[in-house]
């Protein structure tokens, strides 16, 4: 990486000694401005953006802009509208945030965003999670989440911060004042979907890590997260308070586990329960927490003890600068120091194009240090108008266009969660482009349907706020709007649509009836508003055994759901076993010729198909499953055709051999025959799935099971128990790193071995181990299990035939 960037140093130093430099320093600093989002590669300078530019210097007037913008609005990019259209929309996004947190379980977000919402005048007292006064913290606010301390649903809050900054020229303290609207994901993998739809929409995030246990295995899953949809992220290593804290070791952790290029900013001063705040290292102050809550940042000189140690991380920090910058890099080449400002600018610019992180410390819990981390917001995080959002245009074969946070253009919206509220759905958007009003028609992309907004509001947790219009690059929710989660919404005849999130596939179901029969109403109504909610959270039927079967992402996933259902509806349910989701596949290419030929009086059934079955993928890997026809001679007409894929589509949510869903099964329909009066579209469809359920248990069919990611933390001496444990169950032990006082182990285990592993790992270690688990892929189950689940699974088929 140095070598590279030693090699582009020469060439800019090159450019400098033929006076180019100041040019080539413009063109480098807008190119790598904007970040992309929805995964397409980054273009250096798109043609159009080019031609814009002529047009603009030609035509020189906001209005004539406006109206390109209007007509093509790929030809624009955010630079050209917030740096030479509008001063006053460039200025009111500049200082706009849409910030998330998100980190591993318990790392201290929800206590995190207490003290943001404390120090931006939003609540008047803090409250912790778990706190004695029962009251719990503001973003908590399920009743089960107070309880059990944890974070189930992600929550949105908005607040304002007001930045001291020192004037350039007087060195005198002004004031900035900048609009956060931040979300607080939950920890816990089950609720992963949660996290999924913040980052969706959020320009940017603070990932929060444990002084004491560094990277763990969430800030892994986060860390994924955060790379799907192109995040840039700030750190901060909470919990310098407890014993045995070490940023260092988080600084490592993202370096090495999570290979970001990391440095802190700051260094501790004192640690523990001596930790009392953090030397800047940009500006070299010290910055003191102080007041009854933290509420007072006092800023000094660096204390003598500390000087030595901050510049050495300084210079560290300045080191892994000029690796993935280029400005530094040259300052760094000729060996002289930059000044804070040049600091700071190449911090922004690294975290924004993602190729480094700035690590900030303190200790929510202790009011220790938290002010200079919304600064850092304010500082590293981009505006709005630095992401760069693509929708696709349905009017142009999907041809991606650039959205812009800017309120004139026509109004392009993605909603991201839905909530049923005592008021109706409510419906959180991120508006991407334009601004929505109450009472505005907007379309919905994917139904075409239009719809008045009645209500809009800004969310505080789970109070609102009405307002009667949300501008650019801003979060709010809306009610009376029927839709669904990752629905595009735009003004009238926009026809864009962009791309939705992530769902992850459930792993686990469990059979669920109301206890009495009274209920069923309000549990079919539970049922539906949960399913509308939560993507991960699944219901179907069984056709075999007629009962419901809800599945999710993991036991808790679902224990909660039942619980819901308990208070929030009044509904006792009785559960079985929870299973796991298994799936089935085939392994070999088999052909098929398949006639539904009934005759019983009247109107008869006929439909012929021809064709092959065959795994998906190539070379033993799985794939989607796919559905092709490649008749000729017009043997099926198209009609029937569509009935046969509705007769796969079928066949692979209920796979012939347990009733699971099929996975990398690809069936083709090459020929066929239909009758004059006979055929119709249920013959084919009903023949396509005689045919699918022959070829599938022909050709060398198998029974796969979910392997979990597993990683386990416990102290050193319990190694030797946890390894027994996880021998027992057939796991792949991956890597296992050993620490002075705690190991972490990375094993690929089954998620069938997995059930009742938290209590047998609590007795392993005296309580002081601590696992996650997260979905990795799916493989072969053992031979042994496959005859087991098969031989189960027809007994119970056989005793429902005698009922
Ligand atoms: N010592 C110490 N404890 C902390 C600190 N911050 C949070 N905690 C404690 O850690 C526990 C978890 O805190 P939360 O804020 O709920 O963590 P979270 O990351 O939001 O949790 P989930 O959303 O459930 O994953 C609580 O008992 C907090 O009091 C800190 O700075 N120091």
């Amino acid at each position: 990486m140095r070598v590279a960037n030693f090699a582009r140093t020469s060439l800019r130093s090159a450019a400098l000694r033929n006076g180019e430099w100041a040019a080539c320093r413009r063109s480098f600093a807008s190119a790598s401005l904007p970040i992309q989002r929805q995964g397409i590669a980054a273009q250096e300078k798109p043609s159009l953006q080019q031609q814009w530019q002529s047009k603009r210097w030609q035509s020189g007037s906001a209005a004539t802009v406006l109206e390109t913008a209007r007509q093509d609005p790929s030809a624009l990019s955010q630079i050209d509208i917030v740096e030479n259209l509008d001063p006053k929309e460039a200025a009111r996004l500049d200082k706009v945030r849409n910030i998330g947190i998100a980190a591993h379980i318990d790392s201290g977000k929800t206590t995190a965003t207490e003290r943001v919402l404390f120090y931006t005048g939003r609540i008047k007292d803090i409250h912790e999670v778990r706190g004695r006064d029962a009251v719990g913290a503001k973003m908590d606010s399920m009743d089960l989440e107070r309880e059990k301390g944890i974070t189930i649903q992600s929550a949105a809050t908005f607040c304002d911060w007001t930045k001291k900054v020192p004037d350039p020229i007087t060195g005198e303290m002004k004031e900035e004042k900048y609009h956060f609207n931040l979300i607080d994901t939950p920890g816990h993998i089950d609720f992963t979907i949660e996290v999924e739809r913040a980052l969706r929409v959020l320009d940017g995030a603070v990932m929060i890590l444990c002084a004491v246990s560094g990277v763990q295995s969430q800030t892994v899953t986060v860390d994924r997260q955060m790379k799907r949809y192109n995040v840039p992220r700030i750190s901060f290593v909470n919990k310098m308070d407890r014993a045995g804290a070490n940023p260092w070791k988080a600084v490592d952790g993202i370096n090495q586990k999570l290979k970001i290029p990391a440095a802190a900013i700051q260094v501790p001063i004192g640690a523990e329960d001596k930790f009392l705040g953090v030397v800047d290292l940009i500006r070299m102050k010290a910055i003191y927490s102080e007041g009854a809550r933290g509420e007072i940042v006092r800023e000094a000189e660096v204390p003598a003890d500390l000087v030595e140690f901050a510049q050495e991380k300084r210079s560290l920090l300045i080191e892994t600068l000029a690796d993935v910058d280029e400005e530094i890099a040259e300052i760094f080449l000729d060996e002289k120091v930059p000044s804070p400002s040049e600091i700071k600018a190449a911090i922004r610019r690294a975290t924004i194009a993602r190729k480094f992180t700035p690590v900030l410390m303190g200790s929510a819990l202790a009011d220790k240090s938290v002010q200079p981390m919304l600064d850092a917001v304010c500082d590293y995080l981009p505006n709005p108008s630095e992401v760069e959002n693509l929708a696709l245009d349905q009017r142009r074969a999907e041809a991606p266009v650039k959205l812009v946070s800017y309120n004139s253009l026509p109004f392009v919206g993605l909603a991201f969660k839905l909530e049923e509220s005592n008021f109706g759905q409510l419906t959180y958007i991120r508006v991407y482009q334009g601004s929505i009003k109450k009472g505005q028609n907007v379309t919905n992309a994917r139904t075409g349907q239009k719809v008045k907004i009645p209500r809009i509001v800004r969310m505080h947790s789970n109070e609102m706020e009405e307002v009667p219009e949300i501008g650019a690059g801003e979060i709010c929710a809306v009610f009376g709007v029927d839709c669904a989660s990752g629905d595009t919404f735009t003004d009238g005849g926009l026809g864009y649509s962009m791309s939705s999130m992530y769902v992850p596939d459930a792993v686990i179901s469990l059979a669920i009836k109301p206890k009495h029969t009274k209920d069923t109403p309000n549990f079919s109504k539970a049922m539906s508003r949960f399913q509308r909610e939560d993507p991960t959270f699944r219901i179907h039927v069984d056709e075999e055994s007629g009962e419901s079967i809800i599945s999710g992402m993991g036991e808790l996933h679902l224990q909660i759901y039942v619980e819901r259902m308990r208070r929030e509806y009044n509904v006792e349910v009785i559960t079985g076993q929870p299973q796991v989701s298994y799936r089935e596949t085939i392994q070999q290419r088999v052909e098929f010729d398949h006639l539904l030929k009934k005759q019983t009086g009247g109107a008869g059934d006929y439909a012929r198909v021809v064709g092959y079955m065959e795994p998906s993928g190539e070379n033993g890997e799985l794939a989607e499953n796919r559905f092709e026809t490649q008749i000729t001679g017009g043997t099926i007409p198209e009609k029937y055709l569509f009935a046969c894929d509705k007769g796969f589509q079928a066949s692979c949510i209920q796979g012939p051999m347990l009733g699971h869903r099929v996975l990398g099964a690809s069936m083709v329909i090459n020929d066929g025959a239909t009758h004059m009066t006979d055929s119709s579209e249920n013959a084919f469809k009903i023949a396509t799935q005689g045919a699918f359920r022959k070829a599938f248990l022909a050709a060398q069919p198998q029974i796969l099971e979910p392997l979990m990611k597993t990683v386990i933390t416990a102290p050193n001496e319990f190694q030797g128990n946890i390894v027994g444990l996880l021998n027992k169950r057939n796991a792949v032990i991956n890597d296992t790193e050993i620490g002075p006082d705690e190991f972490t182990l990375h094993a690929d285990c089954s998620l069938n071995s997995m059930f009742g592993f938290s209590s047998q790992l609590r007795a392993a270690s005296q309580g002081k181990g601590e696992f996650s688990m997260e979905f990795s892929h799916y493989a072969p189950a053992p031979m042994q299990l496959q005859k087991e689940l098969i031989a189960k699974h027809e007994k119970a088929k056989l005793e429902k035939s005698k009922k």
